[in-house]
């Protein structure tokens, strides 16, 4: 039984923000000037960059943010948090300002994807849905353009649904692998939400109703025949894939002949090179060469590249759980951190988190975050992270060097700085217009055009360079000393 109404995603959040903003309320610094920027560390699967995707669900949450009756009822009732608190609560909304890579961005380890400007109880109170959604959707656009790569040009049609964690994670994460480059989906919800296109066959258990590949496939034929786009594309691997679905297919084809649009058969078990290949020549010879040959099962890069290296004749492939769970690496990683806070005087400070793992170590103050394309080839030499005084576009030469292997650099001339960030949110108001789907999706496209091949391998990529200006790299070593010397001072 619901004891409170589930009608707000405020409380979408850890126990611990909360506490932290009753603690700042308490001591009257809830409202201090806030800067937090979101970002990963290390690319997951593996590969050479990473696709952002959750923007959309992240404006929703944010434009709607704010504590229901029911939220307040709940924190009265079971924690007793005070009256003023929660009535300070109640008023909340947000009121900062948000910066954000587009959805579709190519994005890779320690850049911020997205910042959030606020104040200080705003920016913690939303940290742990931000992190929620784009941790999800930016690995499975990631995994999904990962998979695209591999297959090329041949349509990818994401199966996931029933293996999904949930139903967000269906809907949100077959959005996701749209925007990294699937062409279909087979949830009709997705399709009807966001306009993403959406394909089906049909199961075994059709074939198993009744009794026979011939039969059911020629009361599939039937029901096709009736359909707007008259798509006939059975299931030929109940039986036996060689003996039985597919003469079967090509034999309820013939019968139907002119009436449907036999597209293809899908083959999912087996053998799936050996099935294929005698399955083509078993259509060719029946005159169907325009037929596509659809595979599905457990199918994801690593399967796909052995698929196509045995010469398999997969036109389609319909790939589910391991994409839409993001088998190999369930998790992302990207962390939310605190890089400048107003101090006593009113000034925004930089501020630093030391840790004893190097890799953990933020990087202080409001920062830009600018992609190099050289501008003779329109390739990316990289991305240049900025402070936010700083202006690479209107710099003539730039010194891009290794943050941490510093003697590694080069000197970059002839370029375009192009400033990932664009405003999302200012002082609370939506001020972007979300493009469509499609565009998106045409994006990612576009970015990957400017992306050396190096990068783009599965295997063992280059490491893309994500390097910090002079004036930003000196910001953190001199915030790095002040926090040593002034642990010095504390022992
Ligand atoms: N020629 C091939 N080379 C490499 N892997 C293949 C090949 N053919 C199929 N596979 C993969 O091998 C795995 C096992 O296939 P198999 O048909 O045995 O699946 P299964 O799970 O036992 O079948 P079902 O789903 O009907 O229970 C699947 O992940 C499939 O994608
Ligand atoms: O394997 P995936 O990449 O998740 O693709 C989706 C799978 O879902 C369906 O079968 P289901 O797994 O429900 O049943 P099956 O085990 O009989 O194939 C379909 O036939 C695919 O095999
Ligand atoms: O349409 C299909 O063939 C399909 C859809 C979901 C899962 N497996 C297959």
């Amino acid at each position: 039984m619901e004891r409170y109404t589930d009608d707000s995603l405020a409380l979408h959040t850890d126990a611990y923000q909360i506490n932290m903003v009753e603690t700042y309320w308490h001591d009257n610094i809830h409202n201090k000037r806030a800067v937090f920027e979101l970002y990963f560390r290390k690319l997951p699967f593996g590969n050479g960059f990473g696709v952002f995707a959750g923007l959309e669900r992240i404006i929703e949450y944010v434009k709607a943010f704010h504590f229901t009756n029911s939220d307040l009822e709940y924190l009265r009732e079971e924690y007793g948090y005070e009256e003023e608190f929660l009535a300070f609560l109640k008023e909340l909304r947000f009121t900062g300002t948000i910066r954000s890579m587009k959805e579709g961005e190519l994005v890779f380890g320690n850049e911020a994807i997205l910042q959030v400007e606020s104040t200080l109880a705003e920016a913690q109170l939303i940290e742990t849905a931000l992190l929620n959604i784009v941790n999800y959707q930016t690995l499975i656009a990631t995994k999904a353009a990962r998979i695209k790569r591999v297959i090329g040009d041949e349509p990818a049609l994401e199966f996931g649904t029933r293996r999904a964690q949930e139903m967000d994670a269906a809907i949100w994460g077959t959005r996701a692998a749209f925007i990294g480059g699937f062409e279909a989906t087979s949830n009709l919800r997705a399709g009807k939400k966001f306009g993403i296109p959406v394909s089906g066959t049909h199961a075994h258990s059709m074939v198993q109703t009744y009794k026979s590949d011939y039969v059911a496939m020629k009361k599939y034929a039937e029901s096709c025949v009736r359909r707007k786009n008259k798509v006939f594309l059975p299931l030929v691997d109940t039986y036996n894939t060689l003996k039985s679905g597919v003469p079967a297919a090509i034999k309820v084809a013939k019968e139907y002949e002119g009436k449907l649009e036999f597209s293809g058969i899908r083959l999912d078990s087996g053998d799936m090179a050996y099935l294929s290949i005698k399955a083509r020549k078993m259509l060719d010879e029946a005159g169907f060469t325009n037929t596509k040959i659809v595979a599905s099962n457990d199918l994801d890069e690593y399967t796909i590249l052995n698929l196509k290296a045995q010469g398999a004749k997969i036109d389609i492939w319909g790939i589910g759980t391991k994409l839409i769970t993001a088998f190999e690496q369930p998790a992302l990683g990207a962390v939310y951190k605190l890089v400048a806070i107003e101090d006593e005087n009113g000034n925004m400070a930089d501020t630093i988190k030391i840790s004893g793992n190097p890799e953990k170590v933020t990087t202080p103050g409001l920062k830009k975050v600018y992609r190099i394309l050289n501008r003779e080839n329109n390739r990316a030499e990289g991305d240049y992270i900025v402070l936010a005084t700083e202006n690479p576009e209107k710099e003539k030469k730039i010194k891009m060097f290794h943050p941490t292997h510093t003697f590694i650099n080069k000197l970059v001339t002839n370029f375009e700085a192009r400033n990932l960030h664009h405003p999302i949110f200012v002082d609370g108001k939506l001020v972007y217009e979300l493009p469509g789907i499609i565009e998106i999706q045409n994006n990612v496209k576009a970015n990957m055009e400017m992306l050396w091949d190096e990068y783009k391998r599965s295997l063992n990529p280059e490491e893309y360079p994500v390097d910090l200006s002079k004036k930003c790299w000196d910001n953190k070593m001199r915030e790095i000393e002040k926090v040593m010397q002034s642990v010095e001072e504390m022992k």
